[in-house]
């Protein structure tokens, strides 16, 4: 199947700018490979305090010789997408004991909701724990127990985090598993509207909460396509977790048989010989452009144009915006779930869920094939849908989409372009999503009504400071500055002036959440007021043009003026909640571009410190590979190539021969 042209040359190009970093990448991780895990290494008094508490799979470790799983978990009860995950160990382990295999939970990381945490100083916590999340990953894996990981979490700072921890013992294998979103309960558009009801004084908090309470009603995660299921989604398109495994509701029948069928899986996996996947491996440039389509064929939540490069960065990989925008000119839109549409999750995995897409999106060129899945019989497994017969776990050729108002192939899709786009001019650059807004609203040309606090937006909205044509900047809200909190408080309000007829505009440094759609915005500046972006330049009433279509964000405003303007004076660092304690984080983050992280900012400098090193490991071991036949767990190529990453037909060959050593 020939790969679209597009998605051949963005995936071409990142590869030849990630040579160097990747190639040191996989050099450590091939370090990893060699040194080996240290559990049959440990003395016999390390042994013992890992062994202690394992009761009935003690005599199995002490005797060694098995695989033994580490379960890095993000549990919480609070949270209802994680809430599952409370029984998921115990049974883990029964079926990993049928595969004469043991588990042990590695570590616990945080999983906050952004939901409970929206419009809240908690907020401000959220992005900088997606590094904690990986750090507590890392904490977990260190104690070199594991020949598998099993990764559990879903929703938006934790599946991002739990894979960059992951990655850096990328030579192990390593595996998601999901646990679902909940039932469908009062429709998204419904609650929103409710929302606006209140937002407009025309209901008051009882029915509000009433309609909330309907919509968030059970455990599982939350049903409308925000970046909790677009985390979901991505995972799969990657080939990190079972095929047709992300959305199927909690406590179903089918979740317990794909849970089971996912730790079998996993053993096997981890297991020497010639099935061994390491995670390095399976995450690679092709893997990483999978995921990209998908965030645009679904037009996903815009936190995972941050989120991807901080993941593909964590493996040595950079993608970037004008990567994104690339690939979503070319990349058909061809689902509608809420905020693109009225549908939910639900109605999405009824109409044929993502083995129909990803059938569709293969037919289309759009998805490498050629990446190693966790999945046996490759990326074509992918196509094909989970059913049970009886006890039995079945999959079968995906059937095509049975609700074409939800989920469509690349005939005849919603759009003919990806749901995001790159903005940028003398502004900066930022991230537009197109998906949800109407088509003549993807222009907006108006005054700048500043703020650097969202209460002060809302604030100047009651006091009816807002009724007219406006482009709301909220600066002052990007890694640097408060950590990036999520804006999507500010929907609500924004809608109700765009409802009012109003042309209406946002232009952030912060985020905003997977759910927000239908006011335009301009999102993610960069660079961020805090680090000197000329977001900082504007002030109140200069004209601003944000347009979707060409690709703009620009201040009308003479050049003489513009440049004569002196910054606006940072707000002081929150104090209180806890993000005093994450002060370090925010002052050395870099670019919400790069993934906004000073954890993988302040890793690239070591990285960089044992350079000659690792280079010198990487070409020595693809000496070994030419000189042997075969390859090393880095998927080198043979001679000839310059770099790690050759061809696909070559790269294909490559881990071919790595699989066969292993
Ligand atoms: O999924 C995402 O993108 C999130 O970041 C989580 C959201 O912020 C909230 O769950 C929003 O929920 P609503 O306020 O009901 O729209």
């Amino acid at each position: 199947m020939t790969v679209h042209p597009v998605v051949a040359s963005v995936t071409e190009r990142i590869i030849e700018r990630s040579a160097v970093s990747r190639r040191r990448y996989l050099a450590l991780m091939e370090r990893n490979r060699q040194k080996g895990i240290s559990r049959p290494r440990l003395a016999c008094g390390n042994l013992a305090h890992a062994l202690a508490a394992s009761g009935e799979d003690k005599a199995r470790l002490m005797r060694g010789g098995g695989v033994n799983l580490g379960v890095v978990t993000s549990y919480n009860d609070m949270l209802s997408a994680h809430q599952p995950y409370a029984r998921y160990p115990d049974q883990m382990r029964l079926f990993a004991r049928e595969m004469g295999a043991t588990v042990q939970v590695a570590g616990g990381v945080p999983a906050m909701c952004d939901g409970v945490t929206q419009g809240q100083e908690g907020m401000e916590l959220s992005l900088l724990s997606r590094d904690n999340i990986a750090m507590g990953t890392a904490i977990g894996l260190s104690h070199g127990m594991f020949e598998g990981v099993a990764l559990l979490g879903i929703c938006d700072k934790i599946v991002p985090g739990l894979l960059m921890g992951a990655l850096r013992f990328g030579h192990l294998p390593a595996l998601l598993i999901p646990a679902g979103p909940m039932t469908s309960g009062l429709p998204n558009k419904e609650k929103q509207r409710v929302r606006q009801l209140y937002a407009e004084g025309k209901v008051d908090s009882s029915a509000l909460m009433e309609a909330e309470a309907a919509s968030y009603h059970s455990a599982g995660t939350c049903t409308f396509y925000g970046t909790a299921n677009t985390n979901q989604m991505m995972v799969e398109m990657m080939g990190l977790m079972l095929p047709d495994s992300a959305f199927w509701n909690p406590s179903t029948r089918i979740r317990q048989a794909l849970n089971r069928k996912a730790v079998h899986r996993l053993v096997e996996i981890s297991q020497p010989g010639s099935d061994h996947r390491p995670l390095a491996q399976m995450v690679d440039e092709k893997a990483i452009v999978n995921a990209a389509v998908g965030l645009l064929a679904t037009g996903g939540s815009t936190n995972h144009a941050i989120h991807l490069p901080a993941i593909a960065r964590a493996a040595g990989i950079c993608i970037d915006w004008s990567d994104l925008d690339a690939l979503s000119g070319a990349v058909p839109l061809l689902t509608r779930a809420y905020p693109n549409g009225s549908a939910d999750v639900n109605a999405m995995q009824e109409a044929g869920g993502l083995p129909t897409l990803i059938a569709a999106l293969s037919e289309g060129g759009m998805l490498h094939q050629d990446i190693l899945t966790v999945s046996k019989g490759g990326y074509a497994d992918y196509a094909c849908r989970a059913r049970l017969e009886g006890e039995a776990l079945l999959y079968s050729a995906a059937r095509a989409s049975s609700d074409r108002s939800v989920l469509r192939d690349t005939r005849e899709p919603f759009r003919q372009d990806g749901g995001m786009r790159l903005v940028q001019g003398s502004l900066g650059r930022g991230i537009y999503k197109t998906s949800a807004v109407d088509d003549d609203r993807q222009t907006i040309e108006a005054p700048a009504a500043v703020f650097h606090r969202q209460e002060d937006v809302i604030a100047a909205f009651k006091a009816g400071k807002l009724n007219r044509d406006v482009i709301v900047v909220v600066r002052f809200q990007g890694p640097d500055a408060n950590g990036m909190p999520e804006l999507h408080r500010l929907t609500p309000t924004l809608a109700v002036l765009q409802d009012k007829g109003y042309r209406v505009a946002l232009l952030t440094d912060g985020r905003m959440s997977g759910a927000s759609g239908k006011v335009p915005a301009a999102i993610h500046i960069c660079p961020e007021a805090q680090s000197g972006g000329p977001i900082a330049l504007i002030e109140d009433g200069d004209m601003l043009r944000i347009c979707a279509r060409r690709g703009q964000i620009e201040a009308l405003v003479e050049p003489a003026i513009w440049q004569a303007r002196q910054p606006a004076l940072p707000p002081l660092p929150g104090l209180g909640t806890g993000r005093e304690l994450f002060t370090l984080m925010r002052s050395r983050s870099d670019t919400a571009e790069k993934g906004g992280s000073a954890m993988l900012a302040a890793l690239e400098d070591t990285m960089d410190l044992h350079a000659t090193e690792l280079d010198k490991e990487f070409f020595d071991a693809r000496h070994d590979s030419a000189r042997l036949g075969h390859d090393a767990l880095s998927g080198h190529s043979g001679a000839g190539h310059t770099g790690p990453v050759a061809g696909p037909a070559d790269r294909a060959g490559a881990r071919r021969g790595r699989v066969d050593h292993a």
